[in-house]
Order: C-alpha cells, then sequence, then structure tokens
C-alpha cells in the first residue's frame, strides 16, 4: 500500500492532521462510514444484491448558483463568462474571495482526520488530470473512489497532483456577502493555481461535475472535444455512439445495454484517436429503478456500490419509488460493476452516431429526428431541454431550458468553440447525429423507456436509414414513419394529440423560443448562417 505523509498536507496550509487515510480500501471505507452513521444493509432485498452502503438525507442537489471560477488576467479572455451577452451559469470571483474561501476551507480540515484519495480524471494518460481530493466525511472518499480512474499501486507510488479538492463541507461561508458571493455554500475554482474548494455543500456531484468542468476548460484548447454525454460501442469495440444530455435525460439508462460495451455514462473526451471516457464509475440515478427493465443498473447496485438517499424498510428492503428526501435518489459504482464494458481502458474508435437526448416538457419534439449537418449544430449550440427534478437545489418539476451544448453549467470556454471542436470530429468520421426526445409527448406522459430504446437499436443498428420518413413542420424535422419494437403512434407527436391543433400551438410557441435563444450566436457571420436550419414561423 502507497504510504503517504502528513507533512504533505501541512504543504497545503492543513496542519495539526490527528491520521490520515490515504486511498484506503472499500472494505476501511465500509467500516468508516459505518462508524459516521451510514447504515450498511445485507439482508432482505440487499441480500441478492450483496451488502450496500446507504447514505440518507445529506444533500439535496448540485449548487450552480454557488459556483464560482477564479481566473488570472491571462486567462480570463478565454472564458465566455466575461462577455454579458452570453453570460452563463458560472461566475466570476475575485481573487479576495478565493483566498477567504481557502482560508476557511483549511482552517476546517486543520486538526481532523482526514481521508485522501488520489485518482485520475482521462483515461489517456497524455491528457488526463492527476487529482487529489482532502475531505473529512468517509462517505465521500468513497464517492470519488467510484466515480474517478483509481490508479494502479504503482501509480499512487510517485503520484503527483495537477489539481487539487478541498472538499470543507462541513464548513460555511459566514461572511459571504462582503465577498461578493450569493451564499454560505461555495463552490470555487482557481484555475491558475489548480485548485477546487468546496463549502457547506455534502453533494458529491459538486467533485464528480467539478473535475469535468475544468477538462472543458483545458481540453478544447488542446483541439480536444470534451462532452457531456455516455458511450458505448459495439461488442467488437467499434461503432461507438455517444448520447449527449444534461442530467436526467437517460445517458446512464441507455448507455448500459447488454448488447453493446460501455465506455462511460457521463463525461468524455474525442481526440483524434476515438472516445475515452474521463471517469472510473458510473452515477446512476435510481428513483423507481426497475429490476427488469434496467437489469445492468440494478444488478450494478451490489458491495463497493453507495446509494444516497433512498429509503430502506425495516427488512433491508429499498423502496425505489420513494422521493421523500430528494427524486435525486443515485447510486454509484465503478465501472467494472458493469459487465459489459471496454477493457482494459475505457476508450473505442471515433463516434458514428452522435445523440442527442432531449426532454421536452412541452410535448413538441418528435421522438427522434434525423438531423442535417446543419440542424447539429444548431440543436447542439440551442441545447433545448428540460432540467429534471432533484439534480439542481430549488428544481422540482420538470423545467424547459435551454442549455447549450446540453451541459451549460459544466462549460468554460464559449459554446461554439465545443461545437467546433464536435463538428470536426463527425466530419472526419462521418458521423451522423439525432435528436431523441426522452421526455414528453401529447399523452402527457414520459415516452416509455422501451420505445426509446427501440429508437436507439435502429439507430445503432443502421434501420432507422432505411425506415420511411416525413418531415415535420415549422422544425423541418425528418422522422421515421415506422421502427421494428416502437410504436408507430408515437413516431409523429401530431398523433399524440386528440387535435393536432393543440400540437400546432405549443410548436409555434416552442419554436419562437428557438428563435429568440439563438440571437446571441447571431453576432457573426456563422451564427447568422445556422438560423436557417432553425425553426421557422
Ligand atoms: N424514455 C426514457 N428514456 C430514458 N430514461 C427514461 C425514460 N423515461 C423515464 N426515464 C427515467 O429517466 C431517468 C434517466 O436518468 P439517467 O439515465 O441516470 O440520466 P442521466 O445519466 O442523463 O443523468 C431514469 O430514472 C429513467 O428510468
Ligand atoms: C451528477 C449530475 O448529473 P448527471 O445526472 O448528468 O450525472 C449533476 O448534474 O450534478
Amino acid at each position: 500500500m502507497a504510504k503517504f505523509d502528513k507533512s504533505v498536507l501541512e504543504k497545503y496550509g492543513i496542519t495539526g492532521t490527528t491520521e490520515v487515510l490515504y486511498n484506503p480500501s472499500y472494505e476501511v471505507l465500509f467500516e468508516e462510514e459505518t462508524k459516521d452513521g451510514l447504515t450498511g444493509f445485507d439482508k432482505g432485498q440487499v441480500t441478492e444484491l450483496g451488502a450496500v452502503n446507504v447514505m440518507t438525507g445529506i444533500y439535496t442537489g448540485r449548487s450552480p448558483k454557488d459556483k464560482f471560477i477564479v481566473m488570472d488576467e491571462t486567462s480570463k479572455d478565454t472564458v465566455w463568462w466575461t462577455s454579458d451577452e452570453y453570460k452563463n451559469d458560472n461566475k466570476p470571483a475575485s481573487q479576495e474571495a478565493w483566498a477567504a474561501v481557502k482560508e476557511i476551507a483549511k482552517n476546517e480540515l486543520s486538526n481532523k482526520k482526514l481521508y485522501v484519495i488520489d485518482g485520475f480524471c482521462g483515461a489517456n494518460k497524455d491528457t488526463r488530470m492527476a487529482v487529489r481530493f482532502i475531505m473529512e466525511v468517509a462517505w465521500q472518499a468513497h464517492f470519488v473512489k467510484n466515480m474517478f480512474i483509481r490508479p494502479t499501486e504503482e501509480e499512487l507510488e510517485d503520484f503527483e497532483p495537477d489539481f487539487v479538492v478541498y472538499n470543507a463541507s462541513k464548513a460555511k461561508v459566514e461572511n459571504y456577502k462582503e465577498l461578493g458571493l450569493n451564499s454560505e455554500t461555495a463552490v470555487v475554482f482557481n484555475v491558475t493555481s489548480r485548485e477546487q474548494v468546496i463549502i457547506n455543500t455534502w453533494y458529491g456531484g459538486e467533485m464528480k461535475k467539478g473535475m469535468f468542468s475544468m477538462m472543458n476548460y483545458f481540453l478544447p484548447l488542446k483541439g480536444i472535444a470534451s462532452m457531456h454525454c455516455s458511450a458505448n460501442c459495439d461488442k467488437n469495440g467499434e461503432n461507438t455512439a455517444i448520447f449527449f444530455g444534461l442530467s436526467g435525460t437517460g445517458k446512464t439508462t441507455l448507455s448500459t445495454d447488454p448488447k453493446r460495451l460501455l465506455i462511460g455514462d457521463d463525461e468524455h473526451g474525442w481526440d483524434d484517436n476515438g472516445v475515452f471516457n474521463f471517469e472510473g464509475g458510473c452515477y446512476a440515478k435510481v428513483i423507481n429503478l426497475d429490476k427488469e427493465s434496467e437489469p445492468d443498473i440494478y444488478n450494478a447496485i451490489r458491495r463497493d456500490a453507495l446509494l444516497e438517499n433512498v429509503t430502506v424498510d425495516a427488512e433491508g428492503k429499498i423502496d425505489f419509488t420513494d422521493k421523500s428526501t430528494t427524486e435525486n435518489t443515485r447510486v454509484s459504482y465503478p465501472i467494472y460493476h458493469i459487465d459489459n464494458i471496454v477493457k482494459p481502458v475505457s476508450h473505442a474508435p471515433a463516434a458514428k452516431q452522435v445523440i442527442f437526448l432531449s426532454a421536452d416538457a412541452f410535448g413538441v419534439l418528435p421522438p427522434v429526428s434525423i438531423l442535417t449537418p446543419e440542424q447539429t449544430k444548431y440543436y447542439f449550440l440551442s441545447g433545448f431541454t428540460a432540467k429534471l427534478a432533484g439534480t439542481e437545489r430549488g428544481i422540482t418539476e420538470p423545467t424547459p431550458t435551454f442549455s447549450a451544448c446540453f451541459g451549460q453549467a459544466f462549460l468554460e470556454l464559449h459554446p461554439t468553440k465545443y461545437a467546433e471542436e464536435l463538428v470536426k470530429k463527425m466530419e472526419k468520421s462521418g458521423a451522423k447525429a439525432y435528436l431523441v426526445n426522452t421526455g414528453w409527448n401529447g399523452t402527457g406522459k414520459r415516452i416509455s423507456i422501451r420505445d426509446t430504446r427501440g429508437i436507439i437499436d435502429a439507430i445503432l443498428d443502421g434501420s432507422i436509414n432505411n425506415a420511411p420518413t416525413k418531415k415535420i413542420p415549422m422544425f423541418d424535422f425528418e422522422v421515421p414513419t415506422e421502427l421494428p419494437g416502437v410504436d408507430p403512434k408515437i413516431l409523429d407527436p401530431r398523433d399524440t394529440y386528440a387535435d393536432a391543433a393543440e400540437w400546432e400551438a405549443k410548436a409555434k410557441d416552442l419554436a419562437g423560443r428557438f428563435i429568440k435563444n439563438f440571437v446571441k450566436y447571431e453576432g457573426n457571420e456563422a451564427g447568422k448562417a445556422l438560423v436557417a436550419a432553425g425553426p421557422k414561423l
């Protein structure tokens, strides 16, 4: 077992450490969590799965309004929120605010027993980031051990971090107003010193999506596409497909496919050698998880997995339908809990299929549209979808949004930079794009996972290209009229309304929203030229 000397922490300004558990084994973490009050279950339903630790009621979700980025003068120009016109969810913080939150984190973490986990973000050795996480809560160490790429013993021996994360989730920023911050909670990144500080939020997603945000800064500047998508390939390791989508739109569910090999469920890069995962684990939503329709995710809930915010009855049976703590119930597990994965490195050739998952809460978009290259750019930049309940604090019902590149909260550069890199790679591999609505239609219900899976199968086996098609007005989408295993009555969204005029009215409203949202991209010739690919009233 690699050694870790406490004096390393002193270098970070963390003093008086009483004990350090450095990259502890799962067994040790399990014991530590139990001491912290987490419950391990090994009876009832869980017997079938193996013991799993369950933590409940600790967080409510990610806090985008508390996320701040600190840049030095040389890196400032590259960040797109510096332009008012394109302002995204990430706000700039001053050097003073940075110094203050770092001080709070150092104080919180001093004189404590600490967990230090070293992991990699990025499966490619030449572009990965070596990340050191320092925290005082055992399950957070477990979470990052599940989610990041676990170094070998040898790699741990001479691990030199490129990025350090100080997780001071028990502290608060009391003087946040003075510092120009939004609340007692802060998630702050210093892109120059390569550090992240987390204060007053226990949400593990801040560490996972935090390092993703940093990859989204560094990789595109090297000409590598950095993408909020899941990815899989066929059993020969070919025919890669990527699935973009905001949280809860189906990246994990649809990429976990027994017929295919999983590359990863959430964050990927695409360079000249192909598509690669940033992570070493998956983070699945488990609300209403059903053993029959999602057997692979269900079976991944076994020893070393970490369940969050589900309720467990006296017999140890998990109630996956209970949303009393949050709708954002989750399980994190190391990727090898899924049987069909790409091994030993989560990497596959350039993608042939690019799928945009949009959960349309208005019930307007067809369940699948075959996009032209110009529509691909327009709909990628628009990123129309819904924020689904739970993942973000304050979101309690599906809320329509335009989230550029299907991941606006995680972008640091201008959206056109991500579009540029994606399109370059797609043109080289001859990839085609599809817009898949995993949200609602005129029935008022969410499109079934069964129908969506049928659609994905038809995209992946190419049968969608032989299907008869028609055009949908206003959007000019080409949609298939029949696909094997998919209810033909849903393929044209107008057929799901009692009266097609109802669709028409909603479609007009949505088209208007697209047009309004896209104005921000029309400041140059390239953006103006894309308007023709968008909806028309
Ligand atoms: N048609 C559908 N396609 C995909 N997921 C669906 C669909 N209908 C309902 N769901 C549910 O939506 C959630 C999708 O979550 P997940 O796959 O974890 O999303 P992501 O990985 O994009 O955050 C799951 O709880 C899944 O059961
Ligand atoms: C973990 C998150 O999302 P996803 O469901 O995309 O993994 C998040 O947005 O905090």
